[in-house]
């Protein structure tokens, strides 16, 4: 009797496996719209309000980065909600451009920032010319993807020279008992937290199953340099539950 909600959330699971080994884009949307409604809020109850400090760490290295570029332009893909460009759009004299294939997500994010100009399209076909951009931002997005390696060949490409990208993720603690904790949190309380607020739980335990996949720190650096970038590094943020990667064009 107890055990009643239980097929419906196995095969919610199940779901979220197939979703994360083909990271179709049309499904990737449809859940991204879902959970559009409370997305912010989530998020910041989530990771208790720390997904601000690690845009801002990504935005303090971008400002470093830029200091001898008077009127740098950026890209932030993935956008969501749009906190990332907002954060970026305060380096002084930047003009922020954000994408993102949600059009829910992109509603909300036009409404919190109307003077950041937003645009619905996808990572793996940037609607820009090469060498348009000084700095291409993601914040937890490449790793939903479709194609990940074509999307870092057209951050790579639409940057100019020299210019950096700087993807922020989720990363799984190395060391074995904050990674047990993490993972606990992250597969068994998160999702159940998440189904009291948000329409789609799918999309809960898609998140803990994609970063779980997803290449991390040396492994995904290698993904970097394979789309083009002549460094990239990365720095773990958090005790290891967010990563920072920065690449050279
Ligand atoms: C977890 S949200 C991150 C939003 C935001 N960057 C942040 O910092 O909170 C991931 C976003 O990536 C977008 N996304 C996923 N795949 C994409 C793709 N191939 N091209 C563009 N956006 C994509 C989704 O629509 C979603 O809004």
């Amino acid at each position: 009797m107890v055990k009643k909600a239980e097929p419906m959330a196995n095969q919610s699971k199940e779901n979220a496996k197939s979703l994360n080994r083909t990271k179709s884009r049309a499904s990737i949307q449809q859940m991204f719209d879902e959970v559009a409604p409370t997305y912010d809020f989530l998020n910041h109850l989530l990771s208790l309000g720390i997904d601000n400090y690690w845009r801002a760490n990504a935005t303090g290295r971008a400002k470093k980065l830029l200091q001898n570029t008077p009127l740098p332009r950026i890209l932030d893909v993935a956008t969501g909600t749009g906190d990332l460009a907002a954060s970026m759009a305060k380096i002084a004299g930047a003009k922020v451009t954000a994408l993102d294939l949600s059009p829910e997500m992109l509603v909300l994010a036009r409404k919190k920032y109307p003077d950041i100009t937003f645009l619905e399209g996808y990572a793996e076909k940037l609607p820009f010319n090469d060498a348009s951009f000084d700095i291409v931002s993601a914040g937890f997005g490449v790793r939903n993807f479709e194609d990940l390696e074509k999307g870092m060949q057209e951050f790579h490409r639409v940057l100019k020279p020299g210019g950096h990208t700087l993807i922020i993720e989720p990363m799984i603690p190395r060391n074995d008992v904050m990674k047990k904790l993490y993972l606990i949190y992250f597969k068994k309380v998160l999702p159940k937290i998440a189904g009291l607020f948000s329409k789609s739980t799918f999309a809960y335990d898609y998140l803990p199953h994609s970063v779980e996949k997803f290449p991390q720190a040396e492994a995904f650096t290698a993904i970097l340099k394979k789309a083009g970038f002549s460094k990239a590094d990365y720095f773990p943020m958090t005790f290891e539950t967010s990563i920072l990667y920065v690449a050279q064009k």
